[in-house]
């Protein structure tokens, strides 16, 4: 890749309040254990997009929703601008003009905390517990009925903003208090702002050209050592269907050589999880298009939608309401140095102008209590309820 490259540093901060101040999107993200931020920025204003090609899209980062409609596309923010943690450059066919404008604004910053909000801040309802748990009874009594064997459901919950709240301060603190998960921040200018720290992979494809891929889930409290979890049956199978469902996926599309390692337990913020880690080396299978089919085939996971699919996804539809936005989307970046990396958008908010919703779900299954899937969404909810409040 041939990037103009500026000698000077700049901060992240100046980056984003530049983006902003340009009315340009801006997408900043934290790979797992990584020791730097990156960010990227579009110089234009078309972000839409089509069902994501891995292996011919150009730089940039992908921002995707649970379910596309006019109202919620597909977004890509070109990397026309990419800055590393620390230097700044620009793609060779970047626009000049607004490139220039885009490193005046970079020269003079404006020490400004804003950030992208929606075109219309429409207000939700929020799901009282009882409501929740309402959804949650009749879920169950669907899975006995036959209808399906598991359902994802989420929820939203509002928090106030901190005063002097800054969207590049928080996601500092989260790269900090997260360093296993993958770390986002992403503004766009009439579609809004959101951030978070996901533990959950969709699909990757490293530098090595290694294919990754995950099946998440079971939730706990995190103990000390993840030597001593214990898990209930319960989560043993709702794990297994995901895996399951991964490995259905492989098979439509006649692929035999993958490795599966797990599951395994993994910390998440305040949370354990199962995972089983299921991976392809793309230098000995001859396989281009895995990346891009097997996103097409996997999104929306039994992690965050339910088995079989479609019953689950009626059932979120007609029982959630609510719109889960971007929430359970997926996003990351792709072809950048480092490869392609697209995480499930989990343990996120939206950033309003004075509030900030948090969105969290839970797997219900034949074996589920109610109220305890209302807790996992409240402790799911507190790894960016802990960013607020700590701030
Ligand atoms: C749905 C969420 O998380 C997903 C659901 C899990 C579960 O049901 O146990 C665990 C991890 C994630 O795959 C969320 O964080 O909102």
């Amino acid at each position: 890749m041939m990037m103009g490259e500026q000698a000077r540093t700049y901060t992240l901060e100046q980056f984003f309040q530049a983006a902003i101040a340009g009315q340009k999107a801006v997408a900043v993200w934290r790979l797992p254990n990584a020791p730097h931020p990156q960010a990227c920025v579009q110089l234009g204003q078309h972000f839409t997009t089509g069902q994501p090609q891995l292996e011919t899209s150009p730089f940039g980062f992908f921002f995707c929703p649970f379910q596309v409609s006019k109202e919620e596309p597909n977004l890509f923010i070109k990397a026309d601008l990419y800055f590393d943690g620390e230097h700044v450059s620009s793609a060779p066919e970047a626009p000049q003009q607004p490139l220039q404008a885009f490193y005046t604004l970079l020269e003079n910053p404006q020490r400004i905390h804003a950030w992208h909000t929606p075109a219309n801040e429409q207000r939700h309802a929020f799901q009282t517990e009882e409501v929740f748990v309402g959804a949650v009874h009749q879920a169950v009594e669907a899975i006995q009925a036959g209808q399906m064997e598991k359902v994802v459901l989420s929820r939203t919950d509002q928090e106030a903003l901190p005063e002097g709240f800054s969207p590049v301060a928080a996601f500092r603190a989260m790269a900090e208090k997260y360093p296993r998960a993958f770390v986002s921040l992403v503004s766009v200018p009439g579609v809004g702002t959101w951030m978070g720290a996901t533990p959950e992979i969709l699909v990757s494809i490293d530098e090595q050209q290694v294919f990754h891929t995950m099946a998440l889930a079971g939730t706990q409290p995190a103990v000390e050592n993840v030597a001593d979890a214990i898990w209930r049956q319960k989560e043993i199978e709702e794990q297994a269907m995901v895996e399951r469902y991964v490995l259905s996926c492989f098979k439509k599309l006649r692929l035999r050589e993958y490795t599966e390692v797990g599951p395994r337990t993994i910390i998440a913020g305040g949370l354990m999880h199962l995972r089983t880690d299921f991976k392809v080396n793309l230098r000995d299978v001859h396989f281009p298009t895995l990346g891009t089919d097997m996103l097409e085939l996997l999104h929306p996971t039994s992690a965050v939608c339910g088995l079989p699919k479609q019953p689950a996804l009626e059932f979120i539809l007609a029982h959630e309401g609510y719109n889960r936005s971007y929430y359970s989307g997926y996003l990351g970046p792709v072809n950048g140095s480092s490869g392609s990396h697209l995480y499930v958008n989990l343990r996120c908010m939206q950033l309003l102008t004075q509030e900030a919703i948090l969105y969290a779900g839970a797997g219900v299954t034949e074996g589920s209590v109610a109220q305890k899937e209302w807790l996992e969404t409240q402790h799911k909810m507190q790894t960016m309820g802990k960013i607020l409040s700590d701030f």
